[in-house]
């Protein structure tokens, strides 16, 4: 069998430089193109690319996706900063292109993704949910892509169950000491030297209390997940939303 052709754009960054090696390392995947900032997305054309990993900035992510799909390159992407509205877009573009799929992956790390999994399966227990994050400070956005995802997948599940929104008294809060709001979760974000990422899920219903925490110590952690993506995004189309739907979860 053929080796699967692989591109990185965002090669020089801290994800981007290990998933070269990972990608190099493994079995059954080429390495054909490593792109950064000042390199143009028009070189990959013709280096017959069947996968590119986009692991960039949020600023770009959407305008190097686009070319990609534009392309017909079933591209696997871990940079965050996807919303509703450029996931919609993202749609309607692979709706013109029937045989290309897109990888969103908030976070490829096994660790988080179970994580999350296992949020959604507590969420329609308990009366209150927060999540915290803490990860390194040259991180550009916050809350962190995972913790967004994970408030949206646990506000989806307490809506599924009916719940009512979280209890919460506050009146006076003039530092936002009650951190963001996302689909009525609240998301608390730690910026930490030393860090690479982390996740606090919490949640607590009368006399209990159900934690939940995924640790990456390093941005090893994300390997295997995107290895796995690359190997496994042919047998994909459309817009694939989490890594879990690539791992039957
Ligand atoms: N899904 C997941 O599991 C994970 C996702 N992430 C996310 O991945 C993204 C990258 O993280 P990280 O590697 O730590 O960030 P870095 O800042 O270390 O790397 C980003 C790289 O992207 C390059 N870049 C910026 N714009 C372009 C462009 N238009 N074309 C090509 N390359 C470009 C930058 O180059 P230059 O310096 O020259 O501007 C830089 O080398 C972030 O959004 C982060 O949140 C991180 C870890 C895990
Ligand atoms: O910037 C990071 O480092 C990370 N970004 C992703 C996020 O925002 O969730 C994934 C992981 O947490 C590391």
């Amino acid at each position: 069998m053929n080796a699967i052709r692989v591109a990185v754009i965002g090669a020089q960054g801290r994800m981007g430089a290990q998933a070269v090696d990972a990608i190099t390392e493994a079995e059954g995947l080429e390495l054909v193109a490593t792109l950064g900032s000042s390199d143009s997305l028009e070189s990959l054309l013709e280096k017959n690319v069947d996968v590119a990993v986009e692991l960039t900035v949020p600023a770009s992510t959407e305008t190097n996706v686009a070319f990609l799909v534009d392309h017909d390159i079933d591209t696997v992407v871990g940079t965050t900063g996807w919303d509703a509205d450029k996931l919609s877009g993202l749609k309607e573009l692979l709706a013109e292109h029937s045989d290309t799929a897109v990888l969103i992956a908030p976070n490829f790390s096994i660790g988080a993704v179970l994580a999350m999994r296992f949020a959604e399966l507590a969420a329609p227990y308990f009366d209150s949910a927060e999540v915290v994050e803490i990860h390194h400070p040259r991180k550009l956005d916050a809350p962190s892509g995972t913790a967004n995802y994970t408030a949206q997948r646990i506000a989806a599940a307490r809506n599924d169950a009916g719940l009512a929104p979280v209890p919460d008294a506050t009146e006076i809060d003039p530092h936002g000491a009650r951190g963001a709001v996302v689909d009525g979760i609240h998301v608390h974000a730690i910026r930490q030297q030393g860090m690479t990422a982390s996740e606090e899920i919490h949640f607590g219903s009368s006399g209990e209390a159900l934690t939940i925490r995924t640790d990456s110590h390093s941005t090893s952690a994300f390997m295997p997940g995107i290895v796995t993506a690359v190997r496994s995004i042919s047998d994909y189309t459309g817009l694939v939303h989490g890594l879990e739907n690539m791992l039957d979860l």
